[in-house]
């Protein structure tokens, strides 16, 4: 973490520099134009340049104009210049990370090794990797399970579990195994690596415009094409009076009306967005995804692994009874046997530790568990110590339903058993021998500390959180209690989830999930914020349009106060930038129109020493007031969980009254440093 934060600090002389030589780079027209307010900037100074050039008259301010206001797109360019430097510190330490690399490529039939470059692999090829390599390239394990370092990646040393065939199968070219050998189905064309990707969007190399941004930088050029019509009709009304209007105070005017200093800062707050999420470890796939973040109504999270700390550990077993606690307890160890999920082999260990020593059969027939049914299993043979049997466990509906179609019955003492572990927030697995009820086996779980807190700080913000589970309704119950959330669903298949956030969006709201398995995957891509972990499954990252690096699906929370504050600090600079023009307005007009009406002097509240003195002050503050807003722009404006609508009153009165104010005193306060000077 050490590397990513120092770079997100600040910049060092060297990106100081780079920043300001950038600022010069981009005057170039090709770059002026995506900004229509800055080009008009731009205009300005040509314009006033060449008037004071070829038109006699008041020369020393004609240069100062044209410095002051050239001075203003250069302070524009610089903080966007700024905010692009940042992130390319944080691409430079995700690139040492890619690095060329040998790979021990499999051939087809996975026997024998060649030792290839890794820009060479493509997705579908099979690489073997043992304990102190580096990866090759991003794919999926395909065989094996190993401890990964990632550091290289999430800046998070503590070693990571891979495994073939589970939620967590997802490998990162350039991290290192640390044990255990690895075979790795390629996922990524060379040259697209995850990596690859994440480099060019954090270089800003294709940044675009967020739908947001996209909207309020049509507002402003709306408003700027309002302000430059008014100005370049002012001297026909003018003249009307007989005022002649001097055409550099009326470039000055348009510049100072024009919302020039959000125009400046709105690149900077967008790639300070992307950097904050950055900098909690999350890739965005856009400046979108994160803003989207910021605007969610709805989040829909799992329980087990996101609200709780998910290893389900198997604690007790509970016979019905008449059943021998030995035989509930080695039902439940044959049919975890071949059970690579962590119930399973904490079922396992618990039956171990209770002394059971039934046989591992020879050959036996495992049923594994999925989602889907709820359920997992063993068909033992005839010739098994006992005869043939079929054991299964899973949920009390699942069980309930299996012992019913093979015509046996669930007595009420069950439903008893389940509802006592179910009311404490543990799962109950339900164990079944052919169509009888053995009993219950007990799988704790916590809560995670300080989830309750973060909901409520999103219910605060006005984002309901759902808890969404395969688990039993009790459970769910008890949980949803605990961690403090909106709403729950229990007993949800994957596809409910994606049925949920179809419902959600129907009803105009935006839902926000975290997902790892390729189950998850459809919900992800339908989701407006999918939040895939680092650990998941390819599918899932694809899906996704974020990704954590730290595989932490609390981490969603931090996502959304992330895309909120980047929203707030944009609509607060926009408040800010607009009131300005106020103060600006009783600086100029009334130098505007000092020779022609005298009376306009009466509009000079700020007493300003001289009419050309008040033009030169206000243009002043313009351009100073960009630099000055930099780091609010890069760090973001603070803000205390509220609703939008409350968050939306504080600013107007924070930066609508403070722009309003902040203006007339620096105004007045630069007019008399003018007088101390000159
Ligand atoms: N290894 C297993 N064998 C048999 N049944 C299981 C096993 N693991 C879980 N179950 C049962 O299946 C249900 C659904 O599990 P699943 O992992 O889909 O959802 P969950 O983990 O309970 O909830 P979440 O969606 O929050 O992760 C569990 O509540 C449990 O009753
Ligand atoms: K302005
Ligand atoms: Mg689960």
């Amino acid at each position: 973490m050490q590397r990513r934060t120092t770079a997100v600090a600040g910049l060092d002389a060297a990106g100081l520099r780079a920043a300001i030589l950038e600022s010069f780079v981009k005057l170039s027209p090709r770059h002026a134009v995506r900004s229509p307010i800055m080009a008009i900037v731009l205009l300005g100074t040509v314009l006033s340049a060449l008037i004071t050039i070829f038109v006699p008259g008041n020369t020393g301010f004609g240069i100062a104009v044209s410095v002051i206001l050239l001075i203003t797109v250069l302070f524009a360019n610089f903080a966007e210049a700024v905010a692009e430097a940042r992130g390319r510190g944080q691409a430079a330490s995700l690139r040492a990370a890619r690095r060329d690399l040998v790979a021990r490529k499999l051939d087809t039939i996975g026997k024998n090794e060649t030792r290839v470059a890794a820009s060479t692999l493509k997705p579908g090829d099979r690489v073997i990797v043992s304990a102190n390599e580096l990866i090759p390239a991003d794919g999926e394990i395909v065989k094996g399970v190993a401890t990964i370092n990632e550091s290289a990646v999430t800046g998070e040393s503590a070693p990571v579990l891979r495994e073939a065939g589970t939620d967590r199968s997802g490998v990162i070219g350039g991290t290192k195994v640390l044990s255990d050998e690895i075979v790795i189905e390629v996922s990524a064309e060379p040259g697209h690596s995850f990596l690859d990707r994440m480099i060019a969007l954090v270089e800003g190399a294709n940044r675009q415009k967020t739908p947001n941004e996209i909207a309020l930088t049509m507002l402003l050029a709306a408003m700027t094409l309002t302000f430059l019509i008014v100005v370049a009709t002012l001297p026909f009304f003018a003249g009307f009076v007989g005022a002649k209007l001097d055409p550099l105070l009326l470039i000055a005017l348009l510049v100072c009306l024009i919302p020039t200093t959000i125009g400046g800062l709105l690149p900077a707050i967008g790639i300070a967005g992307m950097n904050r999420a950055l900098s909690a470890n999350v890739l965005a796939k856009s400046g979108k995804a994160v803003e989207v973040a910021g605007d969610v109504d709805v989040l829909l999270l799992d329980k087990t692994g996101t609200i709780t700390f998910g290893d389900r550990q198997a604690t007790a077993f509970h016979p019905l009874a008449g059943v021998d606690r030995a035989q509930l307890r080695d039902a439940a160890l044959l049919s975890s046997l071949a059970d690579p999920t962590p119930e399973g082999k904490s079922i396992v260990r618990l039956a171990r530790e209770l002394h059971s020593n039934s046989l591992e059969p020879e050959r036996a027939d495992y049923i594994q568990f999925s989602a889907q049914t709820r359920m997992s299993g063993v068909d033992l043979p005839e010739d098994y110590p006992g005869g043939a049997r079929s054991i299964r466990k899973g949920s009390g509906d699942a069980i309930g339903n299996y012992v019913r179609s093979l015509g046996g019955e669930v007595i009420p003492e069950l439903n008893a058993r389940i509802e006592q572990v179910a009311r404490s927030g543990a799962t109950p697995l339900v164990v079944a021998e052919g169509r009888y009820v053995l009993g219950v086996i007990e799988l704790s779980d916590v809560v995670k500390h300080g989830v309750k807190e973060r909901f409520a700080r999103l219910r605060a913000m006005g984002v309901r959180t759902v808890m969404i589970t395969g688990d039993n309704p009790l459970t769910a119950a008890a949980i949803a209690a605990e961690a403090g959330v909106d709403d729950y669903i229990a007993e949800a298949r994957p596809e409910d989830k994606l049925a949920r956030i179809r419902a959600e969006q129907a009803g105009g709201r935006l839902v926000a999930m975290v997902g790892d398995g390729t189950n998850d995957a459809p919900a992800l891509a339908q989701a407006d914020v999918g939040l895939a972990m680092n650990s998941g499954t390819q599918a899932a990252k694809e899906a996704g349009n974020m990704v954590d690096l730290d595989s932490d699906p609390a981490k969603l929370l931090a996502v959304v106060e992330v895309g909120k504050q980047q929203l707030i600090t944009r609509g607060a600079l926009t408040t800010f930038s607009l009131a300005n023009d106020v103060s600006k307005y009783f600086a100029i007009l009334p130098a505007l129109f000092a020779a022609a009406i005298p009376q306009m002097a009466a509009l000079n509240v700020m007493h300003l020493s001289s009419p050309t003195n008040a033009v030169l002050a206000a243009l002043i503050f313009n351009a100073i007031i960009i630099p000055a807003l930099i780091p609010l722009a890069l760090a973001g404006v603070r803000f205390k969980p509220a609703t939008a609508v409350s968050l939306l009153r504080r600013n107007m009165l924070v930066y609508g009254v403070g722009g309003v104010l902040l203006p007339f005193v620096a105004i007045k306060l630069i007019d008399m440093a003018l007088v101390a000077i000159f």
